[in-house]
């Protein structure tokens, strides 16, 4: 068993529920004891770790294997002296075969299982005792039924922690949304852990997942041997990818590669002034370690100059971009359509944001073009940093649609367009082609402001620039994106243009 935070450094593998329910038919044969009864001593033994004190353990058991696991966990915990109820939802009679053995197991152990709310007991449970969400786990397709809503509700208003086993009641282990498309999250359970079993899910990491789950910690259910040559194919991996920020004594400022960040379109050319988010990837750039990093803005002169003298400044026309990395699109307004069709077909290394991409979404031949730099003899590295909407327009889809399985969506902008792709986002997706996709875990919601996702292409930029793979350097700069906001003070305010000088 092992906590999985954004720090952690092997490879973690996560599986949609259509490979974790593969992984458990390959590994159900093979493992005695059975899966569920070690799926039920890792809950209880985590159960007691996070409450060693307990004087009140309640647990919320489903009709499924879910409840199972719960009521297996109860048994132990029983057993170890703790006390604790069950409450489970549904006849025992029609639990599936693991789940009812648990049912027997705790019955014969003399553990308290009721079918209804033992209320007075959880209007005394505190702050030290523990609540067990055993409702569902990936056997829910739909959002829970009325009493199931009631324990939920129930069990998020106790004063107690809540343990969530596998998932948490009402999320969506694929997508991380709410099951049924709620736009509310009262029911689903908010739970302060969630162990996760046989693998990591997507949604865990992803929409509402992060707020849902608390701290994630993960039980792979297998033990050396055979059984771990069974696990299926990873949908994804979440992403471990930290920068190495060393540069070596024996260089120069030549040695850590050229930016040009094209866009910033001003206030005077179509009445919306955009020339901070340049700025902001080009702040992202310098402080991500590029040598040199230029600004152009489209259509003025600068109008930040002060605010950026360590910035050289150029008119589009004066760039060689065969030997830049560009960043383009940031602020670029309706100005970015004059130099893109240039910037697609000759800049050496390439991120693409924002009016960028909307520009390319609408345009088929821009789409070829972008396509054919990965057929160049050069293979030309291009980066494109969609958010949901954006990566919705490229795809003929709708932002829902997109946010439904970011996964999915992420790897189809790949292969259609045949370069990395940063989905942003609660759980940004980097997917490009031949590459295993990773979902980063860093970052969090302070990040949800305006002039962020700027700072992430301009440090993308800044990586690629450095010498990174297109993939290497979306993994980096979105895992170093969101460390910085995972590691901001809490009582001071996060904005783009700070962001852009505190990354780490
Ligand atoms: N098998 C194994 O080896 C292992 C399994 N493991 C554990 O099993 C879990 C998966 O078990 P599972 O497949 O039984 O699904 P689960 O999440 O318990 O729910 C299904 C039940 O809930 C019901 N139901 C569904 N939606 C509902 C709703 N909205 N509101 C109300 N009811 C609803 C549904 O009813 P039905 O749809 O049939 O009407 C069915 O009765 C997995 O997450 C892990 O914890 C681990 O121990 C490892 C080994
Ligand atoms: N809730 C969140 N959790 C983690 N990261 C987030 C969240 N919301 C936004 N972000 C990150 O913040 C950035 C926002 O980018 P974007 O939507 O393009 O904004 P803008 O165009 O204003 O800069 C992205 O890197 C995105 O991944
Ligand atoms: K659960």
């Amino acid at each position: 068993m092992r906590r999985l935070t954004p720090t952690v450094s092997e490879p973690v593998a996560v599986l949609r529920k259509a490979g974790v329910r593969a992984q458990e038919r390959a590994l159900q044969a093979l493992s005695t004891p059975s899966l569920m009864t070690l799926a039920g001593l890792s809950s209880a033994h985590l159960a007691l770790a996070l409450a060693p004190h307990a004087r009140r353990i309640w647990v919320a058991a489903g009709p499924g294997n879910n409840g199972g696991d719960g009521l297996q966990a109860a048994c132990h915990l029983h057993q170890w002296g703790m006390r604790v109820q069950v409450s489970l939802m549904g006849s025992p009679e029609q639990l599936p075969t693991d789940a009812r053995a648990a049912w027997q197991n705790a019955l014969r152990a003399g553990v308290p299982i009721h079918s209804s709310l033992p209320h007075a007991w959880l209007q005394e449970m505190t702050d030290q005792d523990l609540c067990i969400d055993a409702l569902l786990g990936i056997g829910s397709d739909r959002p829970p039924s009325d009493v199931m809503q009631d324990w939920i509700e129930q069990m998020n208003q106790c004063a107690a922690p809540i343990l969530a086993l596998d998932v948490p009641t009402g999320l969506d282990a694929d997508s991380g949304q709410i099951l049924g498309g709620s736009p509310t999250r009262r029911h689903v359970v908010h739970a302060d852990t969630t162990l996760t079993l046989l693998a990591a899910k997507p949604g865990l990491f992803m929409g509402h997942g992060r707020d849902v789950c608390g701290n994630i910690w993960l039980d792979t259910l297998t033990r050396a041997g055979p059984a771990n040559s069974l696990v299926p194919p990873a949908d994804a991996w979440l992403n471990t990818a930290k920068p190495n920020t060393k540069k070596t004594h024996a260089s120069h400022k030549g040695s850590h590669g050229d930016v040009a960040i094209v866009g910033g379109e001003p206030m005077a050319l179509h009445g919306m002034g955009m020339t901070g988010a340049a700025v902001l990837a080009a702040q992202a750039a310098l402080h991500g370690g590029a040598g040199r990093v230029i600004l152009s803005l489209l259509g003025a002169p600068a109008e930040n100059t002060l605010a950026a003298p360590d910035l050289m400044q150029r008119p589009f026309h004066r760039l060689d971009l065969t030997q830049l990395t560009v960043v383009a699109g940031c602020g670029g307004g309706q100005a970015i359509a004059t130099v893109l069709g240039d910037i697609l077909l000759h800049s050496a290394r390439l991120v693409l944001d924002a009016d960028g991409l909307n520009a390319v979404a609408a345009n088929p031949d821009w789409q070829a073009l972008l396509r054919s730099r990965s057929e160049t003899p050069d293979q030309r590295a291009t980066v494109i940093t969609p958010h949901p909407l954006e990566a919705a327009r490229l795809l003929g889809s709708t932002a829902q649609e997109v946010q439904q399985d970011r996964l999915q969506a992420a790897q189809a902008l790949s292969a259609q367009l045949q370069c990395t792709v940063i989905l942003k986002g609660s759980g940004s997706v980097i997917a490009s082609p031949g590459e295993p996709t990773r979902i980063n875990t860093s970052g969090n919601g302070r990040l949800a402001i305006g002039g962020t996702g700027d700072v992430l292409a301009g440090l993308t930029g800044s990586r690629l620039a450095q010498g990174q793979s297109a993939h290497e350097a979306a993994c980096t700069a979105a895992w170093q994106h969101g460390n910085a906001a995972d590691h901001w003070p809490s009582n001071d305010a996060l904005t783009a243009s700070r962001l852009a000088e505190r990354l780490h």
